[in-house]
């Protein structure tokens, strides 16, 4: 059996075997590897079919994301004297996963600060927003505009700038601030997708993360992903959305909310 991203790194992008992945087909023994489109089309069948809550989903996607986090960085790994966490929330339910993250990490002994430019004026985001700050996680005013500085005051950086439906030319601020995340040291951990990323084809000279939590099923550009940790996380798919998508995804161990991937 090859998966999809083995396959790439051992036999090459041009090896039949990958030529077969990269038809969108299941690769025997790993999940399949998602088009932006049939992400889409999963996510909306999840709220509109299976009736689903985002908030639901999203509480459990952002669950999976902390716990891991908290697998790969325990407590414990980091020098520091604070167990200080970055997290970045886009405009978006990748940025609502982050909120809903940056909350479990501070239940899991980590102290997260966020990083929310843009906000959308919708009941469920200020929500998520009220419960974090009630839970005294900080919410910087300013990006800072240093990457040394980051590195200076944080063991990581949650990425929750952009997920699935991010597209076209990355605008501000997210532009500039993607800029100084390509130059910190410190780990970066990417929720469903690394931000400014094409969701299918990758981005070379874009942030490089050290993790990347797939959620629901990996997305096409998830091959391209080099760091150490890959996780997959989100498990709310009923078998039967399974099947129609061919998504084959592994099982997860026991009461487990995410599983490495290798
Ligand atoms: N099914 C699941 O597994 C679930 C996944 N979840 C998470 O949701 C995201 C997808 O969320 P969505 O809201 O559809 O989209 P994004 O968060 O990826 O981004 C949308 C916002 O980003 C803006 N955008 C898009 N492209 C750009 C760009 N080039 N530059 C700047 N901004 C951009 C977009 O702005 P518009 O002006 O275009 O509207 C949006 O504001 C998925 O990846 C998971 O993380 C759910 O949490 C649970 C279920
Ligand atoms: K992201």
């Amino acid at each position: 059996a090859v998966r999809a991203d083995t396959c790439l790194r051992t036999a090459g992008v041009g090896s039949a075997q990958c030529r077969k992945y990269r038809a969108g087909g299941a690769m025997e023994g790993g999940p399949k590897f998602l088009s932006q489109a049939e992400a889409q089309a999963v996510d909306e069948e999840l709220f509109n079919e299976y009736k689903f809550s985002v908030d639901q989903l999203m509480e459990l996607a952002g669950l999976s994301c902390a716990t891991a986090i908290a697998k790969a960085y325990p407590v414990s790994s980091f020098t520091s004297n604070l167990p200080t966490v970055l997290v970045v929330c886009g405009p978006g339910n990748n940025g609502g996963d982050g909120l809903v993250c940056a909350r479990h990490l501070k239940l899991f002994g980590y102290e997260p600060a966020i990083f929310y430019p843009k906000r959308p004026n919708k009941s469920l985001f200020e929500n998520l927003t009220t419960q974090c700050q009630k839970m005294d996680i900080p919410f910087l005013s300013e990006f800072p505009q240093e990457a040394e500085v980051i590195d200076g005051a944080y063991n990581l950086v949650v990425d929750a700038i952009f997920g699935f439906s991010f597209k076209g030319a990355v605008r501000e601020p997210f532009g500039t601030i993607l800029s100084t995340l390509k130059h910190i040291t410190i780990p970066i951990a990417s929720v469903d997708i690394p931000s400014g990323w094409d969701v299918e084809k990758g981005n070379p000279d874009g942030i490089q993360p050290d993790m990347l939590i797939s959620l629901t099923a990996p997305k096409q550009s998830a091959v391209h992903f080099s760091g150490r940790y890959h996780y997959l996380g989100g498990r709310f798919v009923p078998k039967a959305l399974e099947k129609k998508y061919n998504l084959n995804l592994p099982t997860y161990p026991d009461t487990e909310c995410v599983r490495k991937l290798p």
